[in-house]
């Protein structure tokens, strides 16, 4: 191994200058100082490196040295990750705080290593093999972790000249030989380069997170990008969460990136208790937590998405459906500035680096539904989910701006709405999909041919309330016409029973598609009736002190998944029936 020494010329908070060999290159793994602090080089001037470096450089001194790697920040891919809680640069806190809670500066661990798993092969010697090959697999909780012959192997077809026969071995044995060159049970890859695939395909899928807001009026492809902007308090923390729980995905990666300890807290105790919905099994077998909070090493925080890419790649190219989960990404801006600053390089707007959006857009760009390589053939997702902290909750500042424009979902949290307790506090008024058109077929296929007419239904109801609204705050209530005044009550109504939801209540926190289509139904049944009742002459007034209309729904909205179409029929035809008593009269 390549392996040369420098010296320590200068240090700047969480980047150090040193003395370097003529041909370092930019992001060579350096180790800085007598404790062996990781580093990154991010610039190379003349014989001089500037290193970020991912632990915290108190104590480190001028003439200190430093030890050149040549080689790239890289993580050993392989059984083991799923359920493990890293830090920003892939060590694993849980192993780690084995012998003590905390980890002194230097140490460097992997992820993965030292358990034994059962392989089974399923090519034989002799077999031609390519880059991403299924040559085997073990079970990882209850996955079948497919062990694929690493992508840096000779594009063209290679004779596998050994392979391990069935039988337990540790993520460093040799499980193969491809022309001669051993193959482990694990392979490294560098966190910075996007992993190969064979192609893209279209997003034709969705990610359902079970809030209706998002699924009905806002969907997100698997493959897909959303940014969640919200100020302080309005939910975004709670949204993630309860997409990492309920969302569709097979693995979902969970990057606290720069949040506040006592959240990330909350995340390692409340996940590791938590059940998977649809395994029976806890949710932590099919997750991977990466904590990097804002009390740790800003570098590190810079490292931490990428590091969450590289897995999500992993499993992807095994032909899962990862969702990755950052909150949140203006955190990492926050990171990506310091560094940028302390690099003295010219400030962009509000002191963020030029290159802020084209670093961002690299990142979202690794997401996709794609064909995995190699045989045989499977295709899976990488679906990435950020939440952006946007300072005093300006949605012009420069990382939401480029959230908007990198991004296929945006879901705009607003701090009135939350004020008010109206939870998820989407702005629907704000948000948007670019892919409602394209999930429409899905949606129409698997769920019902109404999906798309009750959905304009509730949409079209929101809109004219909102003008009414308007017209109410000039004119008055009265100054509106009787049918008005029922759609102004309406549009309150489907803020009420169906854009809100409760993410802590049992029943309410997961509404399927089956549901989130009856609830629609069943406001669409209402709007009939109450429209009936209109035109045969009774008055809005009448009518609205007839029935308790948001009561009755709330019963509705909170009822069990196999009473609510029985309940939603009596509520109607109660509703019909008192509404023929006022016109009868
Ligand atoms: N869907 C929801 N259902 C019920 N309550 C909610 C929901 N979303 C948010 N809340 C309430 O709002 C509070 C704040 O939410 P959360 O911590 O997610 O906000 P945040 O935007 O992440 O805040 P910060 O800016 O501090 O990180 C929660 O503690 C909870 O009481």
């Amino acid at each position: 191994m390549y392996d040369d020494k420098g010296q320590i010329k200068g240090i700047s908070g969480s980047v150090v200058t040193s003395s370097c060999p003529v041909n370092t290159s930019i992001y060579e793994v350096a180790y800085v100082g007598n404790e062996g602090l990781l580093g990154e080089v991010v610039r190379v001037r003349k014989n001089f490196a500037d290193i970020q470096v991912y632990e915290d450089t108190t104590g480190l001194r001028i003439g200190d040295r430093v030890i050149f790697t040549g080689e790239l920040l890289s993580i050993k891919l392989g059984p083991g990750l799923l359920g493990q809680v890293l830090d920003g640069i892939g060590r694993p806190l849980g192993k780690l705080g084995e012998s003590s809670p905390y980890i002194s500066k230097g140490t460097h661990r992997d992820a993965i290593g030292g358990e034994s798993w059962s392989f089974e092969p399923c090519l034989n010697k002799g077999d031609r093999v390519g880059p991403g090959d299924i040559l085997g697999e073990v079970t990882e909780k209850s996955f079948s972790h497919r062990i694929m012959v690493p992508l840096k192997i000779g594009a063209g077809k290679c004779e596998m000249t050994w392979i391990a026969p069935a039988g337990n071995y540790s993520s460093d044995d040799v499980v193969c030989e491809i022309d001669g060159q051993a193959i482990k049970l694990h392979q490294k890859w560098n966190v910075r380069v996007p992993r190969n695939v064979e192609k893209k395909l279209d997003l034709d899928r969705p990610l359902i997170t079970g809030t209706r807001v998002l699924d009905v009026f806002y969907p997100l492809a698997l493959g897909g990008t959303a940014v969640i902007p919200g100020g302080f308090g309005t939910g975004k923390t709670v949204t993630q969460q309860s997409i990492a729980r309920w969302a569709n995905a097979d693995i979902v990666i969970y990057i606290g990136c720069g949040e506040r300890g006592n959240e990330m807290t909350e995340v390692l105790e409340e996940f590791p208790k938590l059940k998977d919905v649809r395994k029976d099994a806890p949710l932590m077998d099919r997750m991977i937590l990466i904590a990097n909070t804002s009390n740790m090493p800003v570098a590190a925080r810079e490292a931490s998405i990428y590091l969450g890419m590289t897995i999500a790649e992993y499993y992807r190219d095994m032909g899962y459906d990862v969702a990755i989960i950052a909150d949140s990404i203006s955190r990492w801006a926050e990171a990506l500035r310091e560094i940028s600053g302390r690099l003295e390089e010219m400030p962009g707007e509000e002191g963020y680096p030029a290159y802020l959006a084209s670093r961002l857009a690299r990142y979202y760009e690794r997401s996709g539904n794609v064909v995995a390589l190699g045989n045989p053939k499977r295709t899976g997702s990488i679906s990435v989910i950020n939440a952006i902290s946007p300072p005093g909750g300006d949605f012009s500042e420069p990382v939401t701006q480029a959230g908007l424009r990198l991004s296929g979902c945006f879901w705009a949290l607003d701090k009135a709405l939350a004020t008010k307790r109206h939870f998820p506090s989407v702005n629907w008024t704000q948000s948007y999909s670019l892919y409602t058109e394209t999930l429409n077929e899905y949606f129409v296929t698997h769920v019902s041919e109404q999906w798309v007419l009750l959905r304009e239904f509730a949409l079209r109801a929101l809109n004219e309330g909102k003008s009414l609204q308007e017209i109410v705050q000039v004119v008055g209530r009265d100054g509106l016409t009787e049918d008005e005044k029922w759609t102004l009550k309406l549009s309150e109504l489907i803020n009420i029973f169906y854009l809100q939801q409760n993410a802590f209540d049992v029943i309410d926190a997961y509404c399927d598609p089956d549901r989130q289509l009856a609830m629609l139904k069943t406001l669409k049944s209402l709007d009939d009736a109450v429209k009936d009742s209109l035109s045969k002459g009774a008055l809005f007034e009448q009518i609205d002190s007839q029935q308790a209309f948001a009561r009755d729904l709330m019963d509705l909205r909170l009822s069990k998944k196999e009473d609510y179409e029985d309940m939603s029929n009596s509520y109607i035809m109660r509703l019909r029936n008192d509404l023929s008593n006022l016109t009868a009269v």
